[in-house]
């Protein structure tokens, strides 16, 4: 528990009639966030084929946005979560996000007080973008309520921040921890870095300027030296992990701008995936199967860990398979990989075939 509110309060509605605040985040699977801008025609008709086949379709309204495109954004987006079947609410298999305008903008207030009592009942999540500390989202979170109240909305709407600002990095948990609306946090990777004055250019992804380069050899100083590229973005994913993790909600890398390069794209996803996030953004329809793909575990990790569970018995003690010890522990680095198999084999025929395949063995 943070922010200005008593341990007590913290589950009630912040406004008379708002719905009841939820006590734990839905683990809907996630794997992509696809944008799009409800104000171009040509990605606009190219929704309705689109759901089913992506984790979350996202109106964006903030950046990438023309300033004279704000009001039709807006106004289209409400069009598209009205006519498209299948999109948003607590039943849909794609869910409707949008990505709202920043909080000192001018249009920020507009696109809750159209967006709310127009499509509330099928917005899944507010996406809110450079987050700066508690007080931003305790401002959307009365808001919201009220919102709902008006409206006779009874869901709550959840909340995502972007992480973005040097400022909302150094209070990421007091971010996550704010309210009982928060869903998440995501990567913002190109203000991060304009924010913080680092000399990258890129939108997410790595620099090869950021490397470690093997030892000099004193017999040989002319001799070739190899040389490894790093990861810009470990610390912050790591700490935004942590950070979610602790308030029991779910973190995300964000955008790879270098939309040519499949490649790289794939292994900033992975390497998110592995240290934790659920899930990534999508730009470009083609990013859609790069995440699906990279935040589904792989046919090999679900059949390790079945046979982990398996062997394991009752849960306790140690045991050795291949050579290797597996504990209580490991038991649960396993129950990460069956559970997240068995959440997104509910919603995916393919990779509930695939799974359901693995004969696991003694
Ligand atoms: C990059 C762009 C300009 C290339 O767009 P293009 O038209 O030049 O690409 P294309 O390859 O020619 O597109 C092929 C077809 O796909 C369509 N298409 C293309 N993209 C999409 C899409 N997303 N959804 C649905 N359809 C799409 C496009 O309209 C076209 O349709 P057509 O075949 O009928 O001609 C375009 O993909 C785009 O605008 N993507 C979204 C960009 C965006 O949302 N950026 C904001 C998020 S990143 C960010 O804000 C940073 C952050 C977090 O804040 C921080 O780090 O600080
Ligand atoms: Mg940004």
């Amino acid at each position: 528990m943070s922010g200005p509110r008593s341990a007590k309060d913290f589950f009630r509605p912040l406004a008379v009639g708002a719905p009841t605040p939820l006590t734990e985040i839905p683990a809907r699977p996630s794997r992509a966030i696809h944008f799009f801008d409800p104000s171009n025609p040509k990605m606009a008709a190219k929704i309705p084929d689109m759901v089913g086949t992506v984790d979350v379709l996202l109106g964006n309204l903030e950046d990438a946005i023309k300033a004279d495109n704000k009001v039709a954004a807006r106004e289209g987006l409400v069009q598209i979560a009205r006519q498209t079947e299948g999109l948003g609410g607590p039943a849909a298999k794609t869910q409707l996000w949008t990505r709202i305008n920043s909080l000192d903008s001018p249009w920020v207030l507009d696109d809750l007080t159209t967006l709310i009592p127009a499509i509330g009942d099928r917005l899944d999540v507010v996406m809110v973008p450079k987050v700066q500390g508690a007080e931003d989202i305790h401002y959307v979170d009365r808001l919201l309520a009220q919102l709902e109240a008006k409206a006779g909305l009874t869901r709550p709407i959840l909340v995502h921040a972007i992480l973005e600002t040097a400022r909302g990095v150094a209070n990421v948990e007091e971010i996550c921890g704010a309210s009982p609306r928060m869903q998440g946090v995501s990567l913002g990777p190109a203000d991060l870095a304009a924010d913080r004055r680092m000399k990258t250019t890129r939108v997410g992804g790595g620099h090869p300027g950021y490397l470690v380069r093997g030892d000099r050899d004193v017999d040989n100083p002319d001799a070739p030296r190899p040389s490894y590229q790093q990861d810009l973005w470990h610390y912050t994913i790591a700490r935004m992990v942590d950070a979610c993790a602790m308030h029991g909600i779910y973190p995300y890398y964000g955008p790879f701008g270098d939309i040519a390069d499949v490649v790289a794209c794939e292994d900033q996803f992975r390497n998110a995936f592995l240290l934790g996030c659920v899930g990534t953004w999508s730009l470009h329809p083609k990013q859609i199967a790069i995440a699906n793909r990279v935040f589904s575990p792989s046919v090999e990790d679900v059949a390790h860990a079945r046979r982990v569970v398996a062997a394991m018995g009752d849960g306790t003690g140690a045991v050795m398979l291949d050579g290797k010890m597996e504990d209580d522990a490991s038991l649960k680095q396993c129950l990460v990989m069956v559970e997240l198999a068995e959440q997104l084999a509910a919603i995916d025929p393919e990779l509930k075939k695939q799974y359901d395949a693995i004969e696991v063995q003694a």
